[in-house]
């Protein structure tokens, strides 16, 4: 039985976290998403149109001596917010820190949209979602952690994002260095193929805790925290300023003063989202109004527990016991 860690760099604002993993033989470098909210794990390939690739560092099959074709596979992949890839599918050895699967598929974007072509730092994503909803045609495929899970020492993986700051994806361990008190443990609902919870509750800065049931996903690949529209009116009410910018395309309200944290439960806990993590970047030059880190999940079906929320804590996603771990950062 193993364990592994490795370590994930923030982007500018945390709009997204970048991870190193090698593909094949010898050993090709990528940087990618992990993202807890799929489970296909596609790069950045020599397949793809060079038009298409803008400074990514690209899988090259043909150049690993244990590649192998899975032929007549294909996938295809939406993001939320509407970006998509698609290609053909190899296996080959993935080695993520020092954690290694001989046999994992690789899926090789043939064609991606403009919005990853355009994100230069980002050669693709892993998916940590359960593989019940992996895209690949005829046969869906395991991801990384599902195939390596039964040779960890606990069948679980943790994040710890940072803000601004490097953090780390631990697999097959809790590390008890990484938080202070206790985990508050809630129970996952998988069946959507997603690490799916409900949040019994929030709170507006110190007001007390409304009795609210919030349902959603804890989401690493999505940026902010999305949640239902009621929830997001009332917590910026009581921000001066604050307005829906049509614009921008959510709330916005002036970056001084510092905003009301944002509490929402997790079984018997809470977790606290610091208003300062609220603001989450100026929508202007002149830095006098910011864009808000937490938004509506207007025609999603259910809320997001994006990295605005889960940089706050250390983050347990326990396979196992198919549930899910908060715990205050150390
Ligand atoms: O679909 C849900 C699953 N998790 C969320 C997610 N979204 C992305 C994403 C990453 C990078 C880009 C781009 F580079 F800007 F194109 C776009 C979307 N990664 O995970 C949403």
């Amino acid at each position: 039985r193993q364990t592994g860690t490795v370590e994930t760099d923030a982007e500018k604002h945390d709009v997204e976290y970048l991870t190193p993993i090698s593909i094949g033989t010898p050993p090709q470098n990528l940087i990618v998403d992990f993202d807890t909210g799929s489970s296909d794990l596609w790069v950045f390939s020599t397949e793809m149109a060079a038009k298409d690739i803008k400074g990514q560092a690209v899988y090259d099959p043909n150049n690993s001596s244990t590649s192998e074709k899975l032929q007549g596979s294909t996938w295809q992949i939406t993001y939320g917010d509407g970006s998509s890839s698609s290609g053909d599918v190899y296996l080959d050895t993935v080695t993520i820190g020092n954690l290694t699967v001989p046999n994992q598929a690789v899926e090789a974007a043939t064609k991606v949209s403009d919005e990853f072509t355009d994100d230069a730092n980002n050669d693709g994503l892993l998916g940590l979602g359960f593989s019940s909803i992996n895209t690949v045609q005829p046969t869906p495929q395991n991801t990384f952690f599902d195939n390596i899970k039964n040779n960890l020492d606990a069948p679980l993986f943790t994040a710890d994002l940072k803000h601004g700051a490097p953090g780390s994806y631990n697999f097959g361990y809790i590390d008890p260095a990484a938080y202070v008190g206790n985990i508050s443990w809630t129970p996952v609902d998988s069946s959507q193929g997603f690490w799916s919870f409900t949040s019994p509750g929030y709170a507006v800065g110190t007001e007390a805790m409304r009795n609210h049931s919030i349902s959603g996903i804890a989401d690493t690949g999505t940026t902010l925290l999305l949640l239902p529209k009621s929830v997001v009116k009332a917590y910026y009410e009581e921000i001066q300023g604050a307005q829906y910018d049509s614009n921008q395309g959510g709330y916005v309200f002036p970056c001084s003063p510092t905003p009301p944290d944002f509490v929402f439960g997790v079984s018997d806990g809470i977790v606290t989202v610091p208003g300062d993590m609220v603001s989450y970047a100026p929508v202007d030059s002149a830095n006098q109004d910011c864009f808000g880190g937490i938004q509506s999940d207007t025609g999603i079906g259910f809320s997001i527990f994006g990295d605005v929320a889960l940089k706050t804590s250390f983050v347990v996603f326990d396979a196992g016991g198919l549930q899910l771990g908060w715990g205050a950062k150390n």
